[in-house]
């Protein structure tokens, strides 16, 4: 009998974020630390792609001609800004609930997207290839994450890039991130992060390499509570971002 095939679906995790999505685009409702992350991220995105991929970032459209994958994009607070600068956009989620609502607010917006309720390992299978993929706030969330960032590299053509973001597994991550975001300062429902799930930057990079991919660039995200905004730093303890690249021979 042939082996029953692997799944990056951790079912639990998907109908979490199903249930909550109609809060997708609520900058004050449970995603909003997502939308506080934004302008970090975006920027930490923009800067990096404008270089590895030689346009101006302060051009209009930087991003055209590039082909983006949006994995486990939620309702889509990645791709429209991705959209926006120019990139041809698929975003991928393993809800169709999630899906759902990232097309209705693109269509809204007048924002083409090419939406998609799949997974990586169907992406890849079907032979999709990108100039970058963004892979943002994910990881800790899927069933296997060495078959998750395997298929994600498989995706990713030579010379491209890859984001990826999450948060460490450390007791500082466990802390601020989850006591601290769930049950003190009830951020976000208790339960969204597991601290088992969270991924170690060596575990990572371990998949990465799996994947043909080697990390090129990498960065804390810490939050300032004067400023009450998230900015890049040193301190990769809590939450952080790597960028990995696969050579192009
Ligand atoms: C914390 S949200 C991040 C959303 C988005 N990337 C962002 O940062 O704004 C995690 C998302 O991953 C999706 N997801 C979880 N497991 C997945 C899988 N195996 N394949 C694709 N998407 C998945 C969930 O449905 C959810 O929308
Ligand atoms: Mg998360």
């Amino acid at each position: 009998m042939p082996e029953p095939r692997r799944s990056t679906i951790d079912a639990g995790e998907v109908e979490r974020f199903s249930a909550l999505a109609a809060e997708w685009w609520n900058p004050n409702g449970k995603f909003r630390p997502l939308h506080k992350f934004n302008p970090v991220r975006l920027s930490y995105i923009r800067d990096q792609v404008a270089t590895r991929f030689g346009r101006d970032p302060r051009a209009a459209r930087p991003f055209e001609g590039l082909r983006i994958l949006d994995i486990g994009c939620g309702g889509g607070l990645l791709c429209e800004p991705m959209a926006r600068l120019g990139a041809e956009v698929v975003g991928a989620d393993a809800s169709e609930t999630n899906i759902e609502v990232a097309k209705l607010h693109a269509a809204e917006g007048n924002v083409s997207i090419d939406y998609r309720a799949t997974t990586a390992e169907d992406l890849a299978d079907a032979g999709e290839k990108f100039d970058v993929i963004l892979n943002m706030e994910v990881v800790e969330h899927v069933a296997d994450i060495d078959l998750f960032v395997a298929k994600c590299g498989e995706m990713v053509q030579p010379g491209g890039i890859m984001f990826v973001a999450t948060i460490n597994r450390t007791l500082k991550a466990l802390g601020l991130a989850i006591i601290g975001a769930e049950y003190v300062l009830r951020w976000l429902p208790r339960g969204t992060h597991q601290f088992g799930k969270l991924v170690r930057p060596e575990e990572l990079e371990k998949a990465l390499g799996g994947a043909g991919l080697t990390i090129i660039d990498r960065t804390g995200v810490t939050y300032n509570p004067l400023a009450d905004r998230w900015t890049r730093s040193k301190d990769m303890d809590v939450n952080y971002m790597v960028l990995a690249e696969k050579g192009s021979v």
